[in-house]
C-alpha cells in the first residue's frame, strides 16, 4: 500500500518512512505541496498524510486541490496538526479532509490512519462469511457480487424474494442484502417482514436493505420493519463495503460471544472427570422440575454408590480411582436416553434422573446397570455398586429433593444388606420398610 506523506520536517519523514517499511508498505515522501500534488498526478496512492503548515501552501488548500484531481477525490487524507481552533478544523473538513490528527504520537497516528485505507487491505475486513443477496437488476448485482467476492464473502444470489426466502439458512448466511423493489410476488419488504418474524434479534441476523427510494420517511419505515442498515442506489462502492463489513463483523463477534457463553455455561455445569452434569446443573434441573408442580409425567431416580471405593484408592492410588469413576461415568452416559439426565452427585455417587420412568422400569434399568458394571472392569478392576431407586408418579406433587432423599435411603439399605444390589423405595413411602423391593447380587 502506498502512503504519501507531505511534510516539511526531515525528522518526521524519516520516522514515518521507518514505520511504513516495517509494516510492509511503500512510503512516498514529499516536502512541500507542489511536489505532493505532482506525485498524485503521476500515480495513484492509497492514503495521504499532509501537514497543516507547508512551505508553499497549507494542508487545507492542498486537500482542496487533491479533491479536484482524478486520482484524489476518494483517497483518505489525514491532516497533521495540533491546532484546536474550531474554525480551522471546520474549514479542513469542508475542504475534504478525512480526519485530523496530532503529530505527537506517530505510532498511534500510523495505526489510526490505516483504518481509512480502501480496497479491503485493512485488518477490519471480515475474514469470511456468506451473504444471501436478492437483486433483480443484472447491472447492480454484477457490481455487488464483484464487491462481495473481493471482500472474501460467498454469495447466494437470487432474483426473487420468494426463492431467497426458500433458500435462507440460518447456519449458512451471515447477512441478508435485499433490494426492496424486486420482481415477483414477494417484495423485498415482505422478505424482511418474514425474516424478522422468525429472527427478531437484529444482531443474530443482520439485514441490509437497498433501494433507489429518495423519500426519507420510507427509509424510516424500513428501519421500523427491522432492517439494520440501508444503502441507496446507485451504489457507492466504498459506502457499501463499509456498511457490509460493519454488519458482518458485528454479527460474527456476536456469534463468538454466544459460543463462549455456551462454553462457559457447559464448563460451569459439567463435571470434568466423568463428563456428567454436576450439582449446579442438577439444581437448575430441580428448579425446572419443581416449577412444573406435579404437571410432569413423573420420573424415576437411580442413585449409584460405588462399593468400597476408598479401598480402590488406598490399594491402587487416586489416579486409578479417577479412572474407575471416569469409566463408570461413560457407562452411565451410554445408557442414557435423550431425555435422561446423569449427574455426578458426590465423590463416588452418581445419579440418573429418568423422566417419565415409573419405579418398576427404573428398577429394571438399575439392575441392567448393576450387571453391566459387574462385567465392565474399569481400570482392570472388579468394581460393583449399590443402587437406590425411587420414583415420583405423574401429577404426584413431590419435590425432587425429597425423591433423592428416598433414593439415598435405598442406597443405604443396599449397602447394609451386603452391597452390589438394587433397592427401590416408591415416593409415596409405601415399601419404605423391610419389604422394600430388592434385587440382589453379591458383595464379594
Ligand atoms: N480417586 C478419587 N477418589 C475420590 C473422589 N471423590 C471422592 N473420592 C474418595 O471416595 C471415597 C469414598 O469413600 P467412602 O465414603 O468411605 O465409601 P466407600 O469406600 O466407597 O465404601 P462404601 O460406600 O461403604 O462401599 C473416599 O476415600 C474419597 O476420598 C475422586 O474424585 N477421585
Amino acid at each position: 500500500m502506498k502512503i504519501l506523506v507531505v511534510d516539511h520536517s526531515k525528522v518526521f519523514r524519516a520516522i514515518w518512512q521507518r514505520l511504513m517499511k516495517r509494516a510492509g508498505h511503500e512510503p512516498l515522501m514529499c516536502d512541500d505541496g507542489e511536489s505532493g500534488l505532482a506525485r498524485i498526478e503521476r500515480e495513484r496512492v492509497d492514503m495521504i498524510c499532509v501537514s497543516l503548515s507547508l512551505p508553499d501552501t497549507d494542508g487545507i488548500e492542498f486537500t482542496r486541490q487533491v479533491r479536484r484531481m482524478a486520482h484524489g477525490h476518494d483517497v483518505p487524507v489525514i491532516l497533521l496538526t495540533s491546532v484546536e481552533d474550531k474554525q480551522v478544523r471546520r474549514r479542513a473538513f469542508e475542504a475534504g479532509v478525512t480526519d485530523i490528527h496530532a503529530k505527537t504520537d506517530i505510532q498511534q497516528l500510523f495505526n489510526r490512519a490505516r483504518r481509512f485505507i480502501r480496497d479491503g487491505e485493512t485488518d477490519s475486513d471480515p475474514p469470511s462469511g456468506c451473504v444471501l443477496y436478492v437483486e433483480d437488476s443484472r447491472t447492480v448485482s454484477r457490481i455487488m457480487i464483484h464487491l462481495l467476492a473481493k471482500m472474501n464473502l460467498e454469495v447466494d444470489h437470487f432474483r426473487s424474494a420468494s426463492d431467497a426466502w426458500e433458500a435462507f439458512d440460518e447456519e449458512r448466511h451471515d447477512l441478508v442484502i435485499s433490494d426492496i423493489l424486486v420482481e415477483g410476488e414477494m417484495s423485498g419488504i415482505a422478505l424482511v417482514n418474514r425474516l424478522r418474524e422468525r429472527y427478531p434479534d437484529k444482531t443474530r441476523l443482520p439485514i441490509l436493505a437497498m433501494s433507489g427510494m429518495e423519500d426519507p420517511v420510507r427509509r424510516v419505515e424500513l428501519f421500523r420493519l427491522g432492517v439494520n442498515d440501508f444503502i441507496n442506489k446507485p451504489v457507492i462502492i466504498e459506502e457499501a463495503r463499509a456498511r457490509i463489513s460493519n454488519l458482518i463483523v458485528n454479527k460474527q463477534l456476536f456469534d463468538q460471544v454466544q459460543q463462549q457463553r455456551r462454553q462457559l455455561y457447559d464448563l460451569a455445569m459439567t463435571d470434568p472427570l466423568t463428563g456428567l452434569h454436576n450439582r449446579n446443573a442438577l439444581s437448575d434441573f430441580t428448579r425446572q422440575q419443581d416449577s412444573q408442580c406435579g404437571d410432569s409425567d413423573g420420573l424415576g431416580l437411580i442413585l449409584i454408590d460405588i462399593d468400597h471405593f476408598k479401598q480402590i484408592n488406598d490399594r491402587h492410588g487416586h489416579l486409578v480411582g479417577d479412572e474407575v469413576l471416569s469409566q463408570v461415568g461413560d457407562l452411565l452416559t451410554k445408557s442414557c436416553r435423550d431425555e435422561d439426565f446423569a449427574v455426578r452427585f458426590g465423590g463416588e455417587e452418581l445419579l440418573l434422573v429418568l423422566p417419565g420412568c415409573p419405579l418398576e422400569a427404573a428398577t429394571r434399568r438399575a439392575e441392567e446397570l448393576r450387571l453391566a458394571l459387574e462385567v465392565l472392569e474399569p481400570a482392570g478392576l472388579h468394581v460393583t455398586a449399590s443402587m437406590g431407586v425411587s420414583a415420583v408418579g405423574p401429577r404426584q406433587n413431590i419435590e425432587l429433593d425429597a425423591v433423592i432423599r428416598l433414593a439415598d435411603r435405598a442406597v443405604y439399605r443396599a449397602k447394609s444388606q451386603g452391597r452390589n444390589q438394587v433397592v427401590s423405595i416408591p415416593a409415596d413411602g409405601s415399601g419404605d420398610d423391610d419389604d422394600t423391593l430388592s434385587l440382589t447380587g453379591s458383595d464379594s
